[in-house]
């Protein structure tokens, strides 16, 4: 029987230690999920209790001792955390990793899985502050997903285009233009030489444009498009809604009326966002999310969840794009950790790396690779950047370095896709793009005014803030 008195400090408040939840030599099964999390104790907490209570409140334990643990395997459901490290320069944070069977998740539920892991326990009074750095998830559990409806490759052929990366808008003003207007934008970004459109993330249904003015202008202006330009096309249509019933109805519509790709907001909750997946794959539809409100949550050091934790969910939960960040735009985002979510999101085998903020080895089975896209104050002057950080599998997204272009929006698409040829074409040809970058897009600009346009316009804009969120490296852990 279990000592329940050796279990409280004072007043019946449990010691997670001694209930268990600290178990320093436990050696994690390959079946476990690991999470680390960077706590930060209350004065006179030690690390290891810290660690415990956080392994507790996230799985199977309460406040205080109860009669019906003997009821349970409770050794099997609660989680353990096995290993705590100081945070290198910050004597007040600690690392914790801690265990999680493969029970007490339910098969294919990122709801339920959130509801453990960062359920109630970045409330918790004990701890000053909280973070979720990142999560090994096991492959026993991914398999009960089935991840994005088509994933890089499958999108390619769909549109017919290999061998660089995609280019894209967002319609701008963000709110505002009539369902005509609208579509007039499309069609000049699209004619212009982009391969993508977007509706922004708070364009939903609106007075000024309702949903199905929109869908039918956006979709009309894409047709056109495509036999101007002899290309595929798509523009994204934001289905984001109150109800699910909203959703579906949208979804339809889109599918009627020829798109080939829809747009959720992250907004919308993990239960939705999986609903829609479900749907793209029954479908043939491809999936753009929207991380919008992910700052409120993603961006403090010390407390709530990096991205790359949401990156792995959504990779999990089954998106085709995701947002993942530029590095070099007007968002947040430290280059080494922005190019760590990339891997995250594009690699079958991702190592830890603790440069880029990886801290496990994160085997993703058979789920198929989720295309970033880099969005956020990014113009043509920084094509070199951009394919250098990123590669070819991204959507580089340009919203204002598009419609802001002072000869036009198509001038402004012709701008973003003649720099990206020529960067292509250097880079394939063996020259160092990073060092070559403004003298390649220069030449380019003599055979292009709208190129030069924009060099003249944007060329010295940077955005050189600097981040709050860097890598802290820490040793790596077995796993
Ligand atoms: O509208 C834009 C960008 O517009 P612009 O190109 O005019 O700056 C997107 O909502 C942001 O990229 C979102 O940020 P993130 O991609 O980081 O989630
Ligand atoms: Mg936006």
């Amino acid at each position: 029987m279990t000592d329940k008195k050796a279990m409280y400090k004072k007043g019946g408040v449990v010691e997670y230690k001694q209930m268990g939840y600290w178990q320093p030599d436990y050696e994690p099964k390959e079946t476990d999920t690991i999470a680390l999390f960077r706590v930060t104790p209350q004065p006179g907490i030690e690390p290891e209790e810290a660690a415990a209570a956080v392994a507790g409140e996230s799985s199977t334990a309460t406040w205080t001792v109860v009669w019906t643990d003997r009821l349970t395997s409770l050794d099997r459901y609660q989680a353990k955390a096995f290993r705590v490290e100081p945070v290198p320069g910050n004597p007040e944070q600690f690392f914790a990793w801690i265990a999680y069977d493969l029970a007490l998740f339910e098969e294919g539920s990122i709801a339920n899985m959130t509801s453990s892991i960062i359920g109630n326990v970045f409330g918790f009074k004990a701890l000053k502050a909280l973070r979720l750095e990142d999560l090994r998830v096991p492959v026993a559990y991914l398999k009960t997903f089935k991840g994005a409806p088509h994933g890089i490759p499958v999108e390619r052929d769909m549109l017919n285009k290999y061998g660089r990366p995609l280019l894209g808008a967002t319609v701008k003003p963000k709110l505002g233009l009539s369902g005509k207007n609208y579509g007039r934008v499309v069609y000049e970004a699209l004619a212009g030489g982009l391969d993508f459109t977007k509706d922004d993330e708070n364009i939903n249904s609106q007075p000024f444009m309702r949903w199905r003015d929109r869908f039918l202008y956006a979709q009309e202006a894409v047709m056109k498009a495509e036999q101007v330009t002899g290309e595929r096309k798509g523009h994204y249509m934001n289905v984001t809604a109150a109800t699910m019933e909203d959703v579906y109805e949208r979804l339809e519509f889109a599918k009627e009326i020829g798109s080939i790709i829809v747009m959720v907001d992250l907004t919308m909750g993990y239960t939705a966002l999986q609903s829609v997946s479900n749907w793209c794959h029954r479908n043939g539809m491809i999936l753009h999310l929207h991380r919008a409100s992910h700052a409120t949550f993603t961006r403090q050091k010390n407390h709530g969840i990096n991205f790359r934790v949401l990156a792995k969910w959504m990779r999990m939960l089954g998106v085709d794009h995701i947002h993942a960040g530029t590095a070099v735009g007007k968002l947040e985002g430290d280059p080494n950790l922005v190019r760590g979510y990339y891997d995250i999101l594009r690699e079958q085998y991702v190592k830890a790396d603790p440069v880029k903020g990886i801290y496990f080895d994160q085997d993703w089975a058979y789920l198929p690779a989720v295309m970033p896209v880099a969005s956020g104050g990014i113009h043509a002057g920084q094509m070199h950047l951009l394919l250098s950080l990123f590669g070819d599998d991204v959507v580089l997204q340009f919203g204002g370095g598009t419609i802001g272009h002072p000869m036009g929006i198509q001038a402004g698409a012709t701008a973003n896709r003649v720099a990206l040829e020529a960067m292509v074409k250097a880079r394939n040809e063996g020259r160092d793009i990073l060092a070559e970058g403004p003298e390649i897009l220069k030449k380019a600009a003599q055979h292009s005014p709208a190129l030069a346009a924009a060099l003249e316009t944007w060329g010295s804009v940077t955005f050189d803030f600097a981040s709050t969120d860097t890598p802290d490296v820490v040793p790596t852990p077995s796993n």
